[in-house]
């Protein structure tokens, strides 16, 4: 039998929760085999990054020709890319694979560390947006990359659509995780408006939310769903796996990936 596969380009996090770690156990937990082409090195944990190592381009073209020549991929979920010649090689890769693929556009961590160099920035919009079913911005991302403030949900649609529209991606998930209140995300598909809405956990381990949901969205992309029934199918899962985060590490702790199965496991 010939499973289900994805590809996560993203960078490592050493502690575990978020990056190439959260995006491959995401896969795993949607019974997706996940590869892994890492962009990447960070020296991190629940309390911030200690370093970063940049996988050189060439090498980065090495993984993405391994890959090419062998396995075959459903899907592709993008995270942490630092520098333009990064966006530009991956962007080029993605561009002639025509494969579903999400794009989440990293810029910091939470705990304020740069993952992107400013310049790369503009090389998201060039290279990899175009390719992109849906970008995942969370508010900080989709204000600097707009260049507008994101304070509503009124807000949240505009800036779904002008990705659309300006800045080339045929999708948006605009994520509202940074916002008070409920836990609200809009998705813009180039047709519909569409919300999703649940209620807001109480809870400081947030980290890898983003990744996590990222992949989920590309796990049931690959699984053949559409992109409104693959967020509306993560968006469930992400809220189980922060209500039963782990409390690791004295920082912002993980999301829990075995949260789609607890009540199995219960
Ligand atoms: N406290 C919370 N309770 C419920 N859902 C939340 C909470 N915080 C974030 N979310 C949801 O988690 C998902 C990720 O959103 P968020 O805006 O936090 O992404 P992010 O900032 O990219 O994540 P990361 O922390 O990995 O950078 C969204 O669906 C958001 O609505
Ligand atoms: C490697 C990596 N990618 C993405 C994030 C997003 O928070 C992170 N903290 N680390």
């Amino acid at each position: 039998m010939r499973p289900y596969t994805a590809l996560t380009i993203a960078g490592s996090d050493s502690g575990g929760g978020a990056g190439i770690q959260a995006d491959i156990k995401t896969m795993e937990e949607w019974q997706v085999y996940g590869m892994s082409v890492l962009t990447s090195l960070t020296a991190q944990n629940t309390m911030g990054v200690r370093e970063v190592h940049h996988v050189p381009v060439p090498f980065l073209t090495a993984q993405l020709k391994s890959i090419e020549e062998d396995l075959p991929v459903d899907a592709i979920k993008t995270g942490m890319i630092s520098s333009k010649e990064a966006a530009r090689t991956v962007g080029e890769w993605i561009g002639a694979r025509r494969k579903p693929y999400v794009c989440d556009p990293v810029m910091v961590t939470a705990s304020g560390h740069p993952l992107m160099e400013e310049e790369t920035r503009e090389a998201l919009s060039e290279y990899l947006f175009p390719h992109a079913d849906v970008v995942t911005p969370n508010i900080p991302e989709a204000e600097t990359l707009l260049g507008m403030s994101i304070k509503t949900e009124a807000d949240m649609e505009e800036a779904a659509g002008l990705f659309v529209e300006k800045l080339g991606s045929r999708g948006a998930l605009i994520k509202g995780g940074h916002l008070e209140g409920e836990a609200v995300d809009v998705l813009y598909d180039g047709e519909i408006m569409r919300t999703y809405r649940e209620a807001r956990i109480k809870t400081d381990n947030t980290h890898g939310t983003g990744c996590t949901y990222a992949s989920a969205i590309a796990a049931n992309l690959a699984r053949g769903r559409t992109l409104p029934a693959a967020v509306e199918k993560s968006k469930h899962f992400i809220t189980e796996a922060i209500r039963h985060s782990f409390d690791l590490g004295s920082g912002s702790g993980p999301t829990n990936h075995w949260a789609g199965r607890i009540g199995e496991i219960k």
